[in-house]
């Protein structure tokens, strides 16, 4: 034996809710059968049917903040409170639920990654796919070497407003969007050069190259970044927008939304 068998029954006693984590079908029918508290399923598809549904934008591979993501739609989506005591289930490693997380929904500081995408301007499949091009770009960089990138998306007329104008914009007259797989490489090529690209609500590229210039007194950002990340800041607290940043110097990911850094991922990881 173990010795562990104490430490497990406590994890499972009393529970108000369990979140099953993307489960398959098998797990899914077996565990809401079984389960006398309600299941929350959280996945970037509803695969298994669910009437409980948290739809996540991406498969955060970072394990709290897929749980976060969870919780905040959870109480959003009105599943729970911050009171509720809530039994995780995931699968880590091959196949089938191997891991379980207890916690109480209050215990987690609210972040806000829940509305950054779900109750942003911009569309969450817009925003998702803002994300999905600037984790590629960190992973490969531009040819092998590491870029820096800016997405200011939302709220493009007043991000136009607050900005200016860099350089010619290659998006001027056209009329495409991110997410289309041809865009995407534009932007990735277009990412080489300074400034941000500023994207419509639907996902619209509006423009390339915009040198922002957002009132950035009382925008704290995190030590080390520089002017880059604090326009992304910035422009989030002034407008609508939220700002998706690629780091040239640490290679990572941040999201802004209200002046705040919402938060931060390794492309690698992904
Ligand atoms: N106000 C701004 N609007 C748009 N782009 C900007 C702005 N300020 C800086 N940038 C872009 O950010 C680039 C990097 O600047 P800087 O090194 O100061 O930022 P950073 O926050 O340290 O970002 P990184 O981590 O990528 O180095 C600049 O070359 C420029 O392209
Ligand atoms: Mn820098």
């Amino acid at each position: 034996m173990s010795g562990l068998g104490g430490v497990v029954t406590d994890l499972v006693a009393d529970i108000d809710a369990v979140f099953l984590f993307s489960p398959s079908t098998a797990d899914y029918e077996t565990i809401v059968d079984e389960s006398d508290v309600p299941v929350i399923v959280v996945a970037v598809e509803n695969t298994v049917g669910a009437e409980l549904f948290i739809e996540l934008p991406i498969e955060f591979n970072d394990i709290k903040e897929r749980i976060r993501f969870g919780m905040e739609g959870g109480i959003d989506q009105e599943y729970i409170d911050t009171g509720t005591i809530i039994l995780c289930a995931m699968n880590l490693f091959d196949d089938g639920i191997d891991s379980v997380i207890r916690i109480r929904a209050g215990e987690f500081t609210h972040t806000g990654i829940y509305d950054l995408f779900v109750n942003s301007r911009a569309e969450p499949s817009v925003i998702r796919n803002v994300l999905e091009v600037v984790i590629g770009l960190g992973k490969k960089g531009q040819k092998g070497k590491p870029v820096g990138a800016l997405f200011v998306v939302g709220d493009a007329g007043k991000v136009m407003n607050k900005s200016r104008s860099l350089s010619y914009n290659p998006f001027e007259k056209s009329h495409v969007h991110v997410g289309d797989p041809i865009v995407d490489v534009m932007l990735k090529e277009f990412s080489r050069l300074d400034g941000a690209f500023v994207i419509s609500d639907s996902g619209k590229i509006v423009s390339a190259y915009r040198y922002l210039e957002p009132a950035a007194e009382g925008v704290d950002i995190p030590k080390g970044l520089g002017t880059r990340h604090m326009a992304a800041g910035a422009i989030t607290r002034d407008t609508n927008a939220i700002a998706i940043v690629l780091s040239e110097s640490d290679g990572l990911v941040r999201a802004f939304s209200g002046g705040e850094l919402i938060f931060e991922l390794d492309p690698e990881a992904y």
